[in-house]
């Protein structure tokens, strides 16, 4: 299912009379992994709720080629500090399929495979609570994949990470996109985006101010504000 381009456009959000998302305006498609940076605070994790329907605009769209019931079916979010059930790791990753309707022997065989490619075999029985941060965040990621969502937001999933998970996480990123998802992944990471991306949205207070190609983004970019913060410089 084709549920691309996802388009949003003059997207206005504000709280408490704070103005989050000051008319920003993007265009999401075909297969390939767009990293979201910016300054902290520049409203990054707000624009991947907004995608994903989390919240709603004060002015502006977000619409996606089909209707929204079919877009919010084919899409996934994994957020920055998971949501877990007190349950084992495998009944975790299985969830998904039980929302659907998918049969319990099913689901749970699925969910033993996405164990597996996610890392997790020797931790398949704990109570996901117990998992350590890279674990969990690597539960989160099979949770999401297991799905086969066309359409995967990210909020940066391997801040905090050790090398190896933050490898084995990448490495599920890759098969990801092998598949024809579209990836939307917030990061900090300059080098990670060099690894991933095929385009950078660049975001400073509330505005896109850049969506380039990662080279070109990383070469030249367009603004004296993603120059700067290129540059490491302080960027308000
Ligand atoms: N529900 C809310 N109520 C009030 N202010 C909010 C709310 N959500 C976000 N903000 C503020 O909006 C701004 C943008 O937040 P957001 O988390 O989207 O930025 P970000 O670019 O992801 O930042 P960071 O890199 O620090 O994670 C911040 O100043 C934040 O404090």
């Amino acid at each position: 299912m084709n549920i691309l381009p996802l388009t949003v456009t003059d997207a206005v959000l504000s709280r408490r009379g704070k103005t989050i998302l000051d008319g920003a305006s993007a265009t999401f498609d075909g297969a390939g992994l767009t990293a979201v940076m910016g300054p902290n605070g520049a409203g990054k994790t707000s624009l991947l709720r907004v995608l994903h329907g989390l919240d709603r605009l004060q002015e502006g769209k977000v619409e996606w080629a089909t209707d929204p019931a079919t877009a919010q079916a084919h899409q996934a979010f994994v957020f920055q500090t998971p949501v877990l059930m007190r349950r084992t790791v495998v009944e975790n990753i299985a969830y998904p399929l039980h929302l659907r309707g998918i049969d319990k022997t099913e689901a749970i065989s699925q969910a033993k495979d996405w164990t597996d490619r996610a890392g997790l075999t020797h931790a398949a029985k704990r109570d996901a609570a117990t998992l350590s941060g890279g674990e969990q965040q690597k539960l989160a990621l099979a949770r999401a994949l297991i799905a086969d969502p066309r359409v995967l937001f990210l909020d940066e999933p391997t801040t905090n990470l050790d090398g190896q998970s933050t490898r084995e996480i990448e490495n599920l990123l890759h098969d990801t996109l092998a598949q024809g998802a579209r990836i939307i992944m917030v990061t900090h990471n300059a080098a990670q985006a060099k690894r991933l991306a095929d385009e950078v949205l660049f975001l400073h207070r509330g505005k896109v101010l850049e969506q380039s190609p990662v080279s070109s983004f990383f070469r030249k970019p367009k603004t004296a504000q993603a120059q700067a913060f290129l540059k490491g410089d302080i960027v308000e």
